[in-house]
């Protein structure tokens, strides 16, 4: 049972955790290590930004550095300020205040340069849709600078790579949804750039294409490329990410490795219980705060005393109105969950 309302909150939310406003910079490991060596492709400090009328900025006080070699997430509700933040990354909007470096040139004031060091795929792409896929290609490696045969032959490289050979003579403006997002993803390949700025890029996309997305996306981070990856699926998300940067409300709310942030779980494992009739049970007795959403109950519980709320129901009278049950570690989503709570 994989049931996860993005409405419930919890009772008593965990400590936040002490990383949210400042990079995450101690790591967890030699792989952790030798990243905070190199240098960060990317270092957003205190940036902000507001639209007018609002009542509240877009983005509050966002810092962020994302290194070589690694998969950097940006996570968050809708209206969370994603698409604001990574506009202002790419160069797109400018921030009322705070700056952008990419390799370390400032390019808060000179939006023009950021193309230079990235890729862009925003969450709705138009461009190039009257040429077919495999010109698309070809032209966005001959605008990020590739001389005419690298970038045909890079072209070829990609059409096989992504798997896009029985489309790469068709119109991009005449694909499915699906395929069109993954020759978007193809294109922001397209020219080798150093950081890959992907605003949900697997939306859309069946099985198969994901896993080709995700483990050409994987080739290009062992080759020392750095993917920032805006996403709303957080099971998806949880696979591939080093870092998360949550946003809620447009300020940061937590920052960290996956397995950081669900250390504010504290070993808590979360017991799903769904009734096919009213229970033969007290809710307050199993031992923590039950989130009802209907006949679907929610409790966070140490392992150990989960395992014996668990076996005592279907070991019990309850059981005849059990209809279904699960029992899993914390995730991304509880982190988001508990983000949600805590900022209100
Ligand atoms: N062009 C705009 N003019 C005015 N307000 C805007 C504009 N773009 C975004 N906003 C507001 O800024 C806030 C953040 O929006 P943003 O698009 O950055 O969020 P998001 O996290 O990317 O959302 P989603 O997940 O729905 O794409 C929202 O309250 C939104 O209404």
């Amino acid at each position: 049972m994989a049931s996860r309302s993005r409405t419930e909150s919890t009772a008593s939310p965990p400590p936040r955790g002490d990383d949210a406003h400042g990079d995450d910079a101690r790591g967890d490991d030699a792989h952790g290590r030798a990243r905070e060596a190199s240098r960060a492709v990317c270092e957003a400090t205190a940036l902000s930004r507001s639209y007018a009328g609002a009542s509240r900025p877009a983005v509050d006080g966002v810092t962020l550095n994302v290194r070589p070699g690694e998969v950097f997430g940006v996570l968050g509700r809708n209206g969370a300020g994603k698409t604001t933040l990574v506009r202002m990354l790419v160069g797109l909007l400018r921030p009322d205040t705070g700056r952008v470096l990419l390799d370390g040139t400032d390019v808060t004031a000179r939006s023009a340069h950021a193309a230079v060091h990235l890729a862009y795929l925003p969450q709705r792409e138009s461009a190039l849709a009257d040429m077919s896929v495999r010109t698309a290609l070809e032209t966005t490696g001959r605008l990020r600078g590739l001389p005419r045969a690298a970038a045909r032959a890079q072209a070829d490289d990609l059409v096989a790579e992504l798997a896009l050979a029985a489309i790469a003579d068709d119109r991009v403006g005449r694909l499915s949804g699906g395929q069109r997002r993954l020759v978007g993803v193809a294109t922001a390949l397209a020219g080798e750039r150093p950081l890959l700025v992907l605003d949900e890029p697997t939306t859309g996309l069946d099985l198969d294409a994901r896993r080709t997305v995700w483990d050409a996306l994987d080739r290009r981070r062992s080759g020392g490329a750095a993917v920032l990856l805006v996403t709303h699926n957080v099971l998806e998300a949880e696979t591939v990410l080093d870092r998360v940067l949550v946003l809620h409300a447009g300020r940061p709310a937590a920052l960290g490795t996956p397995g950081r942030l669900k250390e504010r779980f504290g070993g808590l494992v979360r017991l799903d219980l769904a009734w096919r009739d009213e229970p033969a049970i007290d809710p307050a007795g199993l031992g923590g705060t039950v989130l009802r959403r209907g006949r679907r109950w929610t409790v966070r519980l140490p392992v150990a005393e989960a395992q014996d709320v668990l076996a005592g129901i279907l070991n019990g009278p309850a059981y005849a109105a059990l209809d279904d049950f699960g029992l899993a570690p914390p995730s991304l989503e509880d982190v988001l969950l508990a983000c949600d709570s805590e900022e209100g």
